[in-house]
């Protein structure tokens, strides 16, 4: 028996619809408990959020309710209104679903082996200076605290669990602009903090109900009201992990989707019920073809790493789900999408997708805090396995009682990430490695090995490139480069996280002569030192357009923007084309390009 909060509104009918007065919502914790058990209503949340009232906008008629404006049945007392125990945060076991209680996902999370000095706490002043440029209209303010904003109290715990004192710029940031409502794009370097930055306005928003439909009765049909894309399987397991710690005893059920893995093991999971779906693209157009998904009832949609998912390899999978299954319109549903980077070709893509929606740059990815060391070595391609060994052997001398430290190696190839792996191994070097020709369980296995230290180095494609957040990564080794500047930022995003510093070192020869000019570029924005022969690379460069970022301290600027000069064209012609189209070419991991409807990839 589903029992997610969608199917609540299906069960009993008993969800008020707009501005009637409905008997109360009963949480599927509270249900079969006697009636005295249920706190009594008050409505103040809703007179704080101004943006909700949108979804009751063209609401349809017959099976599809949209509750006009804030939900104010929802048995919280005084919600935002200053410290009420809140209706879904009285609970004390989250959701119950019958006889399956809820999993505590705090209690795995005992930290392996690593040096106990190591800061759990994000390091702020890190991040004093970073520059934030937002537009678009109407922009809700920022916040400092996270007690500014009220998300609920059993998220409030959980947030306390995580051992976040305060929000990141990101969050400080998107969380009310999210809260209110609006849709957005949001671009912030790697490590700081996006994933709580979309998923804490999820959760929140569905604890309060806002805008919710009833869904016709289907059996063996889930309903979700939030839908989390990312696009590869190891980043929408981060998520979910994640997301379940978010939503832990709020009431708010998380299930994750991904290729690789057993589908029936996920159809029972969705079947249980679902609030918030993580998937990646491939197997939620799977499940959406088995009718075993339903996006009619999606409130919430955020695109993780969304410059990825709307590029020339995911992008026609990305618009079948998004518009062309049964999900709400942009203004009915919000839309969030987040990455590190934004080039400006996928932002006018990505506009389609979007209603009147601001646009936040919280700084350059890595470079604005320093917190990555960047390093270019010239290696020519004979010598490239002699110098990583050079490397390795000093971490080892350098590192704590000669444990070698937690070392990512980016290949451009499955095979060479194969012979590059068994090559360190029969040198001594513990290693490991994760490619898209990789079972999943392979896959999985490997990243536990390294997670864990057992394996410290990890040889890997494009694959890792994007969002894994590995505690510990102390340096990233380009080993080869890849040929577009912003995986390149993906990539040496693995390590300098959540306050903390990395170092990345990048092998470079005359193959890669057309990352010179953006490279040295984005070297001399992050006040690295970039080798003389390495400008003197960039000023042979021919051409100005291929990956070129022009001088600016943001990630990527909102291309809505007609007074941007022009000159300062990050993206100039050229570039999305020819990089884009690298991935599937390169073999880098991801099979981009490839997808046609109905076909799962590798990937997911
Ligand atoms: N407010 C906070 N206080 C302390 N730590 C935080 C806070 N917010 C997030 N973190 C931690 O920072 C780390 C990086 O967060 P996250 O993985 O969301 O980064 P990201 O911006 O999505 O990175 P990427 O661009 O690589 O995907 C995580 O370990 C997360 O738990």
């Amino acid at each position: 028996m589903p029992t997610s909060y969608a199917d609540s509104a299906a069960a009993g009918g008993n969800v008020a619809a707009s501005g009637g007065s409905r008997s109360s919502y009963v949480p599927p914790h509270l249900r079969n408990r006697p009636s005295s058990t249920v706190p009594q209503v008050s409505a103040s949340y809703g007179a704080s959020v101004s943006g909700d009232e949108r979804f009751g906008r063209g609401a349809p008629s017959g099976d599809g309710v949209y509750f006009g404006g804030p939900r104010n049945d929802y048995n919280q007392p005084a919600y935002g209104g200053g410290g009420g125990r809140g209706g879904w945060n009285n609970r004390s076991g989250g959701w119950d679903r019958g006889r399956e209680r809820e999993v505590n996902p705090f209690s795995d999370d005992a930290e392996p082996v690593f040096d106990e000095q190591e800061n759990t706490v994000i390091n702020f002043d890190a991040y004093e200076d970073i520059p934030v440029e937002t537009s678009g209209d109407n922009v809700p303010p920022p916040v400092n605290t996270f007690a500014e904003i009220d998300l609920g109290e059993a998220l409030n715990l959980n947030i306390r669990r995580c051992k976040y004192v305060k929000p990141t710029p990101v969050q400080r940031y998107t969380i009310p602009i999210s809260l209110s409502g609006r849709d957005l794009m949001a671009c912030a370097q790697t490590g700081s903090g996006k994933t709580a930055a979309f998923c804490f306005p999820i959760i929140s928003g569905i604890m309060r109900g806002q805008g919710v439909q009833r869904p016709p009765r289907m059996p063996r049909m889930a309903f979700p009201l939030a839908l989390i894309l990312s696009p590869t399987r190891e980043l929408s397991c981060q998520i979910h992990e994640e997301a379940r710690k978010f939503a832990y005893q709020t009431g708010v059920r998380v299930v994750v989707a991904y290729g690789g893995a057993p589908v029936n093991q996920q159809l029972r999971e969705l079947e249980r019920g679902v609030d918030i779906l993580v998937a990646t693209p491939g197997r939620l157009v799977d499940l959406l073809e088995r009718a075993r998904v339903s996006l009619q009832m999606i409130r919430y949609l955020a695109l993780d790493e969304a410059d990825r998912m709307l590029d020339m390899g995911f992008e026609p999978q990305i618009r079948k789900i998004v518009q062309q299954m049964d999900m709400p319109p942009p203004g009915i549903r919000q839309t969030m999408l987040f990455s590190a980077t934004f080039p400006k070709e996928i932002q006018r893509l990505a506009s389609d997708f979007l209603s009147c929606y601001i646009f936040l740059a919280v700084g350059r990815v890595g470079s604005s805090t320093d917190l990555i060391v960047q390093r270019v070595e010239f290696v020519q391609e004979t010598d490239k396995r002699s110098h990583l060994m050079d490397l390795l052997h000093a971490q080892i001398a350098n590192g704590v009682q000669g444990k070698q430290a937690l070392t990512l190696v980016f290949v451009e190839t499955k095979k060479g990430a194969d012979s590059l792996e068994y090559w360190l191994c029969m040198n001594g070097f513990p290693a490991t490695a994760i490619h898209g020709d990789r079972t999943q369980q392979e896959r999985e296995q490997a990243l536990r090995s390294f997670k864990s230290g057992h394996t410290p180095i990890l040889v890997a494609t494009d694959v890792a490139a994007r969002g894994l957040d590995i505690p510990h990564v102390a340096h990233v080794v380009n080993f080869d480069l890849p040929n577009d500047i912003d995986d390149y930022v993906h990539r040496i995003g693995r390590t300098g996280r959540a306050g903390k510093t990395g170092l990345a070192t990048a092998f470079f020869n005359e193959n890669n002569a057309s990352m010179a000019k953006a490279l040295s570029e984005l070297m001399q924005e992050s006040n690295q030192e970039v080798p003389a022969w390495l400008s003197r690379f960039s000023s042979r460069q021919s051409y100005g357009g291929k990956n070129r970022r022009g001088g600016s301290r943001f990630g990527s600027r909102d291309f809505r923007r007609e007074s941007f000069d022009r000159g300062a064209d990050f993206y100039g012609a050229g570039n999305a084309g020819g990089d884009y189209g690298g991935y599937g070419a390169a073999d880098s991991g991801y099979s981009g390009g490839a997808y046609s409807a109905g076909v799962t990839s590798a990937w997911d």
